[in-house]
C-alpha cells in the first residue's frame, strides 16, 4: 500500500461531491491500478476502472437528483425487494435512501474496502419506513488484486423472520450490444419477463455463448456461481462470482423497446439475484449475498 505521504492520487479513500454537490467517495487500490466510485445516494456504485478503463455504464439521462430516482447505471442494490414482486417501490428503497458510510479500511491482505450501511433506525431515510422490519444493512465494497466485491449483508434486529428478495443490478459496459456473449447461462431454465414471467425450458448449448438479438428481461434458475461475458470489439473478458445466496441470475437489455434508455446499445445486465427463492433471515441472525467482479 502506498505510504502515508502518497500523493493524493495515490490514497485510498477519497470522500467529495459529485454533481448537485451529492457525496461521492472515491476508492483506489494503487497496486492493481483499480478505482472505484460509490455515491452514498444507493450506496451506487458508479464507475469501476482498472487502468483507467471503466466497466460501468452510466445513463447519460441521470438528473442527479437525490430525489426518489435510482442513479441509472453502475451497480444499483435492489434490496429489499426485486423488480414489481411485493409492495414496495420497484427494485425497493435501497437504491433511493440515503447510506452513511460507517468505514474505510486497508485489510490485511492490502485490499481496501468501504462499508456503507443503512437500518431501520434511519427513519428519516427514503422508503425505509415502508418496510415493517427490524434490519441493519452493511454493503461492503472491496477492491482488491482480484477486482472488485460487493458484498450485502442483512441483519435481523427484531423478533419475527425478514423475508426479502434482492439483487446486484450489473450495467456493464459493452462496445455494443451484439459484440457480447454471456455465458454461463446453458442450461438453466429461465422465467420470461416479457411472457408474464413464463417458465422457458434451457437454452441449447452452442459453446458460442448467448447472443442478445432482441428485447430481454430473463430471471435464471440455479444459475452457477461463475458467469461470464466475452465483448468481441474490445477483447474483454468480464467475470461475475456469485455467493449461493444469490441462487437466480438476470439477464437484461431493452434493446430499443419503447421508453428505452438512449444508451441501451451500450450495456448488457447481469444480476445476481435472490428472487425465485426470497432470503429469510432469523431473529438476531445475518444473510450475506456477495458477487466479485473480474476483467481480463
Ligand atoms: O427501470 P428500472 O426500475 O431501473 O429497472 C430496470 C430493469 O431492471 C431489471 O433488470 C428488470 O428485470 C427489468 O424488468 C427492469 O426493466
Amino acid at each position: 500500500m502506498p505510504p502515508i505521504d502518497a500523493p493524493p492520487s495515490e490514497q485510498p479513500f477519497e470522500i467529495t461531491v459529485g454533481p448537485n454537490d451529492m457525496p461521492k467517495l472515491n476508492m483506489r487500490h494503487p497496486p492493481s491500478a483499480q478505482e472505484v466510485c460509490v455515491f452514498t445516494y444507493g450506496a451506487a456504485v458508479t464507475s469501476w476502472t482498472t487502468r483507467g478503463e471503466d466497466h460501468f455504464w452510466l445513463s447519460d439521462t441521470n438528473k442527479w437528483e437525490p430525489k426518489g430516482k435510482a442513479i441509472r447505471g453502475g451497480i444499483p442494490i435492489c434490496f429489499p425487494q426485486f423488480g414489481p414482486y411485493g409492495d414496495l417501490v420497484q427494485h425497493g428503497f435501497a437504491r433511493v435512501s440515503e447510506w452513511d458510510i460507517n468505514n474505510c479500511m486497508v485489510n490485511e491482505d492490502g485490499s481496501v474496502s468501504a462499508v456503507f450501511g443503512l437500518s431501520s433506525e434511519m427513519k428519516d431515510r427514503e422508503g425505509v419506513q415502508a418496510w415493517p422490519y427490524q434490519f441493519e444493512a452493511e454493503y461492503t465494497v472491496t477492491l482488491s488484486y482480484v477486482g472488485l466485491e460487493t458484498k450485502l449483508a442483512v441483519t435481523n434486529k427484531g423478533q419475527e423472520p425478514i423475508k426479502f428478495t434482492a439483487a446486484f443490478h450489473n450495467y456493464f459496459k459493452v462496445t455494443k450490444v451484439d459484440n457480447a456473449r454471456v455465458f454461463g447461462y446453458e442450461g438453466c431454465k429461465f422465467l420470461n419477463r416479457l411472457e408474464g414471467d413464463k417458465e422457458m425450458p434451457a437454452e441449447e448449448d452452442t459453446g458460442s455463448g448467448l447472443l442478445i438479438a432482441q428485447e430481454t428481461d430473463r430471471i435464471y434458475l440455479n444459475a452457477p456461481e461463475e458467469l461470464a461475458m466475452f465483448d468481441f470489439a474490445s477483447l474483454k473478458v468480464l467475470k461475475i462470482k456469485k455467493t449461493p445466496t444469490l441462487g437466480d441470475a438476470t439477464l437484461w437489455n431493452p434493446f430499443g423497446a419503447e421508453g428505452a434508455d438512449p444508451g441501451w446499445e451500450n450495456f448488457v445486465c447481469i444480476e445476481p439475484a435472490c428472487i425465485t427463492n426470497p432470503a429469510t433471515v432469523q431473529p438476531g441472525e445475518t444473510w450475506v449475498g456477495a458477487q466479485l467482479l473480474g476483467v481480463e
